[in-house]
């Protein structure tokens, strides 16, 4: 579906003084190189800065790179940008597609015309993704009235509605609370099983990951760093994972074995630990009565600054 080759990206930027400007110029992406497959949830990782965005602006067509190739279902996207567009789906969770000051329905059905989807089809996707989304109570509110995680799920039919092959989601579940997320994430999962839907998926959130991609490409600085399973970089370098707990009584001993304690405050531990969950949980339940807990997931970001850093990625794949 999505082939890149020795893809590089350079902006031009004036610096100096008004005496004597220079012209410095940086790469955004640096030869990178990967192939995603039709119906692949693939992650597309890394720190600020590194290089996403510009990955897939030009992977959407709205950039022309330096150099490389890249053919997206054997169309180059921004040589043929109208068949292109057509063919896929994208969501910035920082902007809307949708109008502002339309209702919701209203939007939709105006992309049913830019996009010429046929009027049943448009019904019957529209029927589906109101079940699956939830949208039915707010397809009469304009879209300056919407929640952000409503807003979202708008925003998540109208790339859908004309039936992409490919969707981009750029940080689709940013700002939502847990519930909003799994809604999110439970759509993307169908619209890839049902649909075979490919989707590359840029985020910060692990969970969005871990819930949908089983494989990821780390960048950073232009680079590409990883491309593989995230299973295997969890395990090695997913330190960071901390069990928050809530004793029924301040426990004498908040100190269990086996775990790192973090820090206590009254009845409330936490504590470090890497892998599975289950052991630790069995741990900290089995040392004094629990009240609730709950994991709180590294933040992907520093774990792949962490990676970086430390130049393990590289001795690891090479
Ligand atoms: N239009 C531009 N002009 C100049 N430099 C740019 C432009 N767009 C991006 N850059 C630079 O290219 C590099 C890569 O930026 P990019 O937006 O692709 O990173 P990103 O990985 O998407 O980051 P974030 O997670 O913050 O969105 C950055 O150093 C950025 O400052």
């Amino acid at each position: 579906m999505i082939h890149v080759q020795n893809l590089r990206k350079t902006f031009t930027a004036q610096g100096g003084s008004w005496l004597r400007p220079q012209r410095r110029v940086h790469e955004a992406v640096r030869d990178i190189s990967f192939t995603v497959q039709p119906g692949e949830v693939v992650g597309y990782l890394g720190p600020n800065g590194a290089g996403k965005s510009t990955t897939v602006k030009i992977l959407t067509g709205l950039l022309v790179p330096d150099s490389g190739e890249v053919t997206v279902g054997g169309l180059v996207p921004w040589k043929a940008r109208r068949a292109h567009v057509a063919r896929l789906g994208a969501v910035f969770g920082q902007r809307t597609t949708l109008w502002w000051d339309l209702p919701v329905r209203d939007s939709l059905d105006l992309l049913r015309h830019v996009y010429r989807v046929p009027a049943a089809r448009h019904t019957e996707n529209l029927r589906l993704f109101t079940d699956l989304l939830g949208l039915g109570p707010f397809l009469a509110t304009p879209a300056r009235a919407l929640s952000l995680g409503q807003r979202m799920r708008a925003d998540l039919a109208a790339a859908l509605l004309h039936d992409p092959e490919l969707l981009f989601l750029d940080e689709p579940t940013v700002g939502l609370d847990v519930v909003a997320k799994e809604r999110i994430r439970e759509f993307v999962a169908h619209i890839n099983a049902q649909r075979g839907v490919t989707v590359l998926l840029t985020t910060h959130d692990l969970g969005d990951v871990e819930r949908l991609a089983r494989r990821v490409l780390i960048i950073d600085h232009g680079q590409l760093l990883y491309d593989g399973d995230l299973g295997p970089l969890q395990a090695r370098y997913g330190q960071g994972r901390e069990l928050h707990v809530e004793y029924e009584a301040p426990p004498a001993e908040p100190q269990v074995p086996g775990l790192t304690l973090l820090g206590t405050d009254g009845p409330r531990a936490r504590y470090a630990f890497s892998g599975a969950a289950a052991g630790p949980i069995a741990l900290v339940t089995a040392h004094a009565p629990v009240r609730d807990l709950t994991v709180q997931e590294p933040n992907i970001e520093a774990t792949i600054r962490r990676i970086y850093e430390g130049g393990l990625l590289r001795r690891a794949v090479g």
